[in-house]
C-alpha cells in the first residue's frame, strides 16, 4: 500500500511517503521520500527540504506563510524533479495524519469524515498550535486528491486514553472532569513506538517492562509505561503542561496566572502567547528555543541566562523522571528520543547523573559516539538506558494501513 504521512507541528510540517509492499524485515521501513517545511528559518519564508531513499535532495525557499501553498510546492517534489518518486499523486492509496488532540471522543485511529474534521476543529481550542495545522493538511489533501482517497487520523492522545483516574483527574471540582477537563497526554505515537522498539531492542516482552520514555523535541514529555500501557505522563489537558520545553513553560504555579491577570491586567491572549511561545528555554535565555543555540551561547558567549535555562531544563527533567519512577514502583528501562533526546549527549548524561544512587550508569563513550538505537548503559547498570530514533511517521503509516484494511 502506498501511503503518504503528514505530521504537522506548530512551526514545521513533516511528510513521508512509504510503499509498505517493500517491507521485508521487522525493521522500520525507511520512507521513499521525506520532506520538511520549516517556517522558523526566516521571517515570512518557508524552507522546504526534501530527500529520497535514493539519496536525492532538494531545498527551496518560498515566500509562503500559508501552509496550503507550501504544501503544494512540497507535493510537486513527489511527482517532478530529482526527488520524483511518483508519476502522479493519484498513485497515493491512503493518507495518514498525526492529529495532536483527539479529546474524549477519539481514543483510536479513525478514517477522517466530515464529523471527525468537525471534532478536530472543536478540539483546536485545546491544542491551538497543532489541531488547526492538522485541518489545513487534511484540506490540502482533499483539494488535490478529492475525497476518494481515505485519510486516517492517528491521535497523539490515544496511547494515554487509559490513564488511571488518579493520574487523569485534576484535583479541582469533579464536575470539571465530567466536562472533559482532564489529563489527556500527548506525543503518544512516539511514546508507544519507542516502548515497542525498546522491547524489541532488549529482546524482552513489552508487558514485563517498566519503562520511562523521554520525548525531548520542541515539545517535551515523559510517559511511564507498564504492561505496554501509559499509566502516567507529564503533558496534561493541553501540550503546555509538564516539562520545560523549547518555548513552552511546562508546569508553573497557576497562582502566577491569577496574579498577572489581577494585578497586571494580562489578557488571555497575552498569557497564551507568553506561555506557549515565549517561555521555556527561549523565555529564560532570551535567546532561542533551540537547544543547540542554548549550548552554543553557553560555550561561546559564556551566557549565564542560557546556562540557567539549561539547568532548569535538566532539573525539571530529573524531577519528572523521579516522579514517574514512583508511579511505576521502579524502572527497568529509560528511553531518550526526539531531537534533543536523540542528539544531545550532555542532556542524557546530566539527566542520568541524578539516578546514580540507584545504580544507573551510562557508558560515556557510547553515549557520545554511537547512541542511536543502542543501550548506552554500562553492563553493570541496574537500569537499561536506550536512545531510540523515534519513527512517528512510520508508526502512522502502519496504523493507516491497518485502519484501511480492516
Ligand atoms: N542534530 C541535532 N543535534 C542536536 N540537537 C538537535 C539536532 N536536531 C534537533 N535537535 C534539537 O531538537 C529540538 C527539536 O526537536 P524535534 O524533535 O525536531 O522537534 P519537533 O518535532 O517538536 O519540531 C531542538 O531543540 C534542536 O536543538
Ligand atoms: C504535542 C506536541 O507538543 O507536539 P510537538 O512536540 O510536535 O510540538
Ligand atoms: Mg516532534
Amino acid at each position: 500500500m502506498k501511503i503518504l504521512v503528514l505530521n504537522a507541528g506548530s512551526s514545521s510540517q513533516k511528510s513521508a511517503f512509504y510503499d509498505l509492499a517493500e517491507r521485508q524485515s521487522d525493521q522500520p521501513l525507511q520512507p521513499l521520500w521525506e520532506a520538511k517545511i520549516d517556517w522558523t528559518h526566516r521571517e515570512g519564508m518557508a524552507e522546504i527540504d526534501v530527500k529520497t531513499s535514493r539519496g536525492k535532495t532538494h531545498r527551496e525557499e518560498l515566500s509562503a506563510r500559508d501552509r496550503e501553498s507550501a504544501i503544494a510546492a512540497m507535493f510537486n517534489t513527489l511527482t517532478s524533479g530529482e526527488t520524483q518518486v511518483l508519476e502522479d499523486l493519484s498513485e497515493i492509496e491512503a493518507v495518514g495524519h498525526r492529529v495532536v488532540h483527539g479529546g474524549q471522543e477519539y481514543r483510536e485511529s479513525v478514517v477522517i469524515t466530515p464529523e471527525v474534521k468537525a471534532a478536530i476543529a472543536r478540539l483546536s481550542t485545546f491544542a491551538p498550535a497543532h489541531n488547526p495545522a492538522n485541518l489545513e493538511g487534511i484540506a490540502a489533501i482533499e483539494h488535490r486528491l478529492g475525497t476518494v482517497v481515505p485519510q486516517v487520523a492517528v491521535f497523539d492522545t490515544a496511547f494515554h486514553a487509559q490513564l488511571p483516574l488518579p493520574s487523569a483527574v485534576y484535583p479541582i471540582p469533579y464536575k470539571w472532569f465530567e466536562q472533559g477537563i482532564r489529563k489527556y497526554g500527548f506525543h503518544g505515537i512516539s511514546h508507544e513506538y519507542c516502548a515497542n522498539r525498546a522491547a524489541h531492542l532488549l529482546n524482552r516482552a513489552l508487558t514485563e517492562l517498566k519503562l520511562i520514555t523521554c520525548h525531548l523535541g520542541n515539545g517535551c514529555s515523559l510517559a511511564a509505561i507498564q504492561n505496554g500501557r501509559s499509566i502516567d505522563t507529564t503533558m496534561g489537558f493541553t501540550p503546555l503542561d509538564g516539562l520545560m520545553m523549547g518555548s513552552r513553560s511546562g508546569s508553573i504555579d497557576p497562582g502566577i496566572l491569577i496574579h498577572l491577570m489581577r494585578e497586571e491586567q494580562y489578557s488571555v491572549d497575552d498569557l497564551d502567547h507568553l506561555l506557549n511561545k515565549n517561555s521555556g528555554l527561549k523565555g529564560v535565555s532570551g535567546l532561542s528555543s533551540d537547544m543547540r543555540q542554548i549550548q552554543a551561547a553557553i560555550a561561546n558567549e559564556n551566557s549565564s541566562e542560557a546556562a540557567l535555562a539549561f539547568e532548569i531544563y535538566i532539573h525539571r527533567l530529573q524531577a519528572g523522571i523521579g516522579a514517574m519512577m514512583a508511579t511505576l514502583r521502579g524502572i527497568d528501562t529509560l528511553v531518550f528520543t526526539a531531537g534533543v533526546g536523540e542528539n544531545n549527549a550532555e542532556v542524557r548524561s546530566r539527566t542520568c547523573e541524578a539516578f546514580r544512587f540507584l545504580g544507573l550508569k551510562i557508558d560515556a563513550e557510547i553515549n557520545e559516539n554511537h547512541p542511536i538505537n543502542q543501550d548506552i548503559a554500562t553492563p553493570d547498570s541496574t537500569v537499561r538506558v536506550l536512545v531510540i530514533h523515534t519513527e512517528e511517521d512510520w508508526a502512522i503509516a502502519q496504523e493507516t494501513q491497518r485502519i484501511c484494511t480492516v
